[in-house]
C-alpha cells in the first residue's frame, strides 16, 4: 500500500479496532489521543460526541505533522456518548457510577451517540453524528447485582456494553448495531470510500 493510503486510528479502544478489522481495515498505526472529555456547560450530548471526536483526531494530527511516515496519513477518531434525553451519563470508572447509570437506564429508551472525525492526507476535515436508539427491560435487583458483579461496565460509556452480557437487556434497538459497541461501521466505511481511501481493496483474499 502506497504512503498515501497510510492510516492511524486516534484510538486507544481494542473494540474500535476489532469493529475496523470486521471491514477489512487494519490501521498502520494506532494512537490514543488523551483529551479531556468533560463535556462543557449545557453541552447536548450529539455537541458533545461530535467535539471530542474532532478534538481527538486533530490532537493526532498535530503529533504527526512533522513525522514524515504519516504526515499524509488518513487520521480517523470517534467519541461514543451515551444520554438519556440531555443528560449524558458518564463514562463508568467506579460501582457506584454503574450502579447509577443501569438505575437510569432500566425500562427506558436512551441514546448512543459516536461522533466520527477523519482527517485525510490533504487535511481536509469531515464529520459524521451517528445516532442508535436502545432499549434496554426494566432490570430485577438480582440482574442489576449481577451486572455490577461482571465489571463489564468498566470504562464504558453509560456503564454498560452491549457486545457483552448487557446485551441480554436490550429489548429493542433502533439505528447501527456496531454504533453502540464504539464505531459505526457502515457510516466509516463511506466515510473513508468517499475520501478516497480503499476501503475494498483487501476483501478478496481477506477471508472475510
Ligand atoms: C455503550 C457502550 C460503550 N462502549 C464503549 C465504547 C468506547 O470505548 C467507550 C466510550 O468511550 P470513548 O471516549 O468513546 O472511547 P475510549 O476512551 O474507550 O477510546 P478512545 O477515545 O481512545 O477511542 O465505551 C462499549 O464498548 N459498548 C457499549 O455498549
Amino acid at each position: 500500500m502506497s504512503d498515501q493510503h497510510k492510516f492511524v486510528l486516534a484510538s486507544g479502544s481494542p473494540r474500535r479496532l476489532a469493529l475496523l478489522s470486521q471491514i477489512g481495515i487494519e490501521p498502520d498505526r494506532l494512537l490514543p489521543a488523551d483529551v479531556d472529555e468533560s463535556p462543557l456547560r449545557a453541552e447536548h450530548p450529539r455537541s458533545l460526541a461530535r467535539r471530542l471526536s474532532r478534538l481527538k483526531a486533530e490532537k493526532i494530527a498535530h503529533e504527526l505533522r512533522n513525522d514524515p511516515d504519516f504526515s499524509g496519513a488518513y487520521i480517523m477518531a470517534a467519541d461514543t456518548v451515551v444520554a438519556v434525553g440531555r443528560r449524558i451519563l458518564p463514562k463508568a470508572e467506579i460501582l457506584d457510577d454503574a450502579a447509577a447509570c443501569l438505575r437510569l437506564l432500566s425500562g427506558r429508551s436512551h441514546r448512543v451517540y459516536t461522533g466520527l472525525c477523519l482527517i485525510t492526507p490533504q487535511g481536509k476535515q469531515r464529520q459524521d453524528l451517528i445516532e442508535t436508539r436502545v432499549r434496554f427491560k426494566r432490570l430485577s435487583r438480582e440482574e442489576l447485582e449481577s451486572y455490577l458483579a461482571s465489571g463489564e461496565w468498566r470504562g464504558k460509556a453509560g456503564g454498560y456494553a452491549i457486545q457483552g452480557l448487557a446485551g441480554g437487556f436490550v429489548v429493542k434497538l433502533v439505528g447501527s448495531y456496531s454504533n453502540v459497541v464504539g464505531l459505526p461501521l457502515y457510516e466509516t466505511a463511506s466515510l473513508l470510500h468517499g475520501e478516497g481511501y480503499p476501503v475494498y481493496a483487501n476483501w478478496q483474499s481477506s477471508g472475510h
